[in-house]
């Protein structure tokens, strides 16, 4: 069986950091793909300069589109929100779960604020998490250090963020070589952010 790491974003837009890391997870771990999940509205984020929907999917399936191990999931667009990763799962175990299984992408900030998301402890007990390092404040709650559940995967850190680049490239700085050039050439053309 097929094993999917399932990486989930706003993507708003989807920048060369999360490109990296993606790729390094299925050239460097088990996983055999991974997936964007591109989410309407993240449980913790407000919607301030969201793009629509099919904009964001857009640019996350040019990005991707000459990596096969790399694919775009429209998943949430049709699910209540603001959107619960713990809902998700169980949506795409009842559509996939004969074909793939599913672990959990995530940067060790987001490993942090962990235990305030929706039904934790459920989604540990089912799926795996590949955790990569990220600079951020705050520990490591006890319980996930050393979890069986958890696997650290030694991708790069890039220090780069949509915001960043959102409020740049509103401020006329060039931000080119944070996007893969498929996403900056679609933003711009779009006038996106501006
Ligand atoms: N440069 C990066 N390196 C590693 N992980 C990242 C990076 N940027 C974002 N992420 C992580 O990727 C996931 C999806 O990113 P998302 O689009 O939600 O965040 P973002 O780029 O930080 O966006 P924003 O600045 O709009 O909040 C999140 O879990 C986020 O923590
Ligand atoms: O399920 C939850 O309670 C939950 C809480 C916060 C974040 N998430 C998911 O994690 C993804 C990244 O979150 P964020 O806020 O760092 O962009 C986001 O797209 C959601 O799918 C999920």
């Amino acid at each position: 069986m097929k094993k999917v790491g399932l990486f989930f974003g706003t993507f708003n837009p989807i920048h060369i950091g999360h490109l990296v890391i993606a790729n390094h997870m299925v050239e460097f771990s088990d996983l055999d793909e991974v997936w964007f999940v591109i989410t309407p509205q993240s449980p913790f984020k407000t919607k301030q300069s969201l793009l629509d929907n099919h904009h964001r999917h857009q640019m996350v399936y040019e990005a991707v589109e000459e990596y096969p191990k790399l694919k775009p999931s429209t998943i949430e667009f049709d699910l209540p929100q603001p959107n619960y990763t713990v809902d998700t799962l169980t949506h795409l175990h009842e559509q996939y779960g004969e074909q793939y299984q599913f672990a959990l992408i995530m940067g060790e900030d987001n490993l942090k604020s962990f235990h305030k998301w929706k039904n934790y402890n459920t989604i540990l007990e089912h799926y795996s998490l590949y955790v990569y390092p990220r600079i951020s404040e705050g520990n490591i709650d006890h319980e996930f250090k050393g979890h069986s559940k958890i696997t650290k995967v030694d991708a790069p850190i890039m220090e780069i963020s949509s915001t960043f680049i959102r409020k740049q490239h509103n401020k006329g700085k060039n931000v080119r070589p944070m996007l893969p050039e498929a996403v900056w050439k679609y933003m711009d053309e779009m006038n996106f952010y501006r």
